[in-house]
């Protein structure tokens, strides 16, 4: 009976999705309290997370019901019953708002970056009408919407499941488009470090696209779309598909794992702390046309893991500076407990070693100089060595390159313990404007103004 009732939710969930929406399309995202993003999310919708849980439950009970009345009356009265999802695919992240979603949000279980050049011959105009083209489906879908016209079938019976769309510049977006003198002077390009192993076919590109969700499917749907839309203006240059763990894996939210099996994104800062907008976004000066964007810097960072898992369990916390159970620094305490790089051990030696990855990559020892890591793993199988192909699409949000990713990497370049586990194979430095109002598009203050 139990598998009955579970199997008729099922139907009445796919079942839910009216005529041009796609079903769960009204629900605030459970992620937007994580990442102080409820009260964008809360102002767009007005609905609670008690009330998201509510819905829930309600259509567990509801799917009990119809689970008995499938028995007695078939499956109709099964499709007709009123359903609603669960929370992973109701929940919606807004398109619109200051800032574009996918920065201060947690990153979702799904990941795609997508970087696209423009055709020979497409100008300002053609670029215009694709970055407008690319807003309005990137809303659609984000509220749970249908895109007219679209017959793929990608996602439907699921929810918008937080799903974002982020669209960002790189620096030969405006030779190419006659717009050079409005590149902003962060678009310079990023030094060369040792630890670089570039592939350039896999690097750069005129605009670049960041997509997640926490279904796959609606990622992918997301991408479709987009690449489609982009035919006649833009080709795919390059493309890289990454992956977190999914909501409700753990039995209480935790901070997320790389594929070395650390905690990863401890330190980053909070979107609570005071300085989070002055650090993470670019500030309204003489109308500036990124007033309001970040900066992305994207490294596909390979790690050495046949290397790295051969290193005992000691070696490897020494390397990182935190534990690998819990993540706590060595310098003791819990997770969350501010780090003592000053810590002398009873033998004299630093708690966190002098090349300790935390060390060196630290604002106390880069001038202040931090940013807002948001990455996915990645695994494209293995190489011709038996090695995996994997690691981290590191992806830094800043205000401004120069004081957020480049010092930190020129000093993790000469002195990280970690770096002998690491390839930087691909990079891109990105503008990403801020976001846009209904009706208007990303990027619509530089392509018009
Ligand atoms: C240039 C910036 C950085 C690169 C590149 C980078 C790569 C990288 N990092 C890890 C794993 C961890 N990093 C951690 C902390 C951390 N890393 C950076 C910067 C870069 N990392 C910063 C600024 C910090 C915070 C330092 C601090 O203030 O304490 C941690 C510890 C947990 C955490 O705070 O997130 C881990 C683990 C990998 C595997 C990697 C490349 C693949
Ligand atoms: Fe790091």
């Amino acid at each position: 009976m139990a598998e009955q009732a579970k199997q008729a939710g099922q139907t009445k969930l796919a079942g839910q999705a009216g005529p041009g929406k796609q079903a769960g399309q009204a629900e605030k995202s459970p992620r937007a309290g994580q990442a102080g993003e409820s009260t964008r999310a809360e102002q767009h919708h007005g609905i609670s997370r008690r009330r998201l849980l509510g819905t829930a439950g309600a259509a567990g009970a509801a799917g009990l019901v119809a689970g008995g009345a499938a028995g007695a009356f078939g499956a109709e009265a099964v499709r007709d019953a009123p359903a609603a999802l669960a929370g992973v695919g109701s929940a919606t992240l807004p398109f619109h708002g200051t800032h574009q979603a996918g920065i201060a949000e947690p990153a979702q279980a799904h990941g795609h970056l997508v970087a696209f050049d423009l055709a020979p011959g497409a100008d300002r105009k053609a670029a215009a009408a694709l970055l407008r083209r690319w807003s309005a489906t990137a809303a659609e879908l984000a509220a749970g919407e249908a895109p007219k016209g679209d017959d793929t079938g990608i996602a439907l019976d699921a929810g918008p499941s937080s799903l974002t769309v982020t669209f960002g510049f790189g620096r030969s977006f405006f030779d190419r488009t006659g717009l050079t003198a409005k590149r902003p002077a962060a678009l310079e390009p990023l030094p060369d470090f040792t630890a670089d192993a570039l592939d350039r076919k896999r690097s750069d590109g005129d605009l670049w696209v960041q997509i997640g969700a926490d279904d796959s499917l609606v990622a992918f749907h997301a991408l479709r779309l987009l690449q489609k839309q982009a035919a006649g203006t833009a080709r795919v240059r390059w493309q890289m598909n990454g992956f977190n763990r999914s909501p409700g894996a753990t039995a209480r939210p935790l901070t997320g794992r790389n594929l070395m099996g650390q905690m990863d994104g401890t330190n980053n800062p909070k979107p609570s702390d005071p300085d989070f907008a002055s650090r993470v976004f670019v500030p309204d000066r003489d109308g500036d046309w990124m007033a309001g964007g970040s900066y992305a810097v994207v490294r596909r960072i390979r790690m050495l893991l046949d290397s790295w898992d051969h290193l005992s369990l000691e070696r490897q916390e020494k390397v990182i500076g935190r534990r690998k159970s819990d993540g706590a620094p060595l310098s003791g305490g819990t997770e969350t407990t501010p780090v003592d790089l000053t810590k002398i051990e009873k033998d004299g030696s630093l708690a966190i070693a002098g090349d300790a990855h935390i060390r060196v990559a630290a604002p106390e020892s880069n001038r202040g100089a931090a940013m807002l890591r948001r990455a996915f793993s990645y695994h494209d199988g293995f190489l011709d060595d038996g090695a995996p192909d994997a690691g981290l699409l590191f992806v830094a949000w800043q205000a401004d390159p120069l004081k957020g990713f480049v010092p930190v990497q020129r000093k993790l370049d000469r002195g990280d313990g970690l770096s002998r586990f690491l390839r930087h194979e691909a990079s891109g430095l990105y503008a990403v404007p801020g976001g846009c109002a209904p009706g208007e598009y990303v990027g619509q203050r530089l392509l018009e103004g």
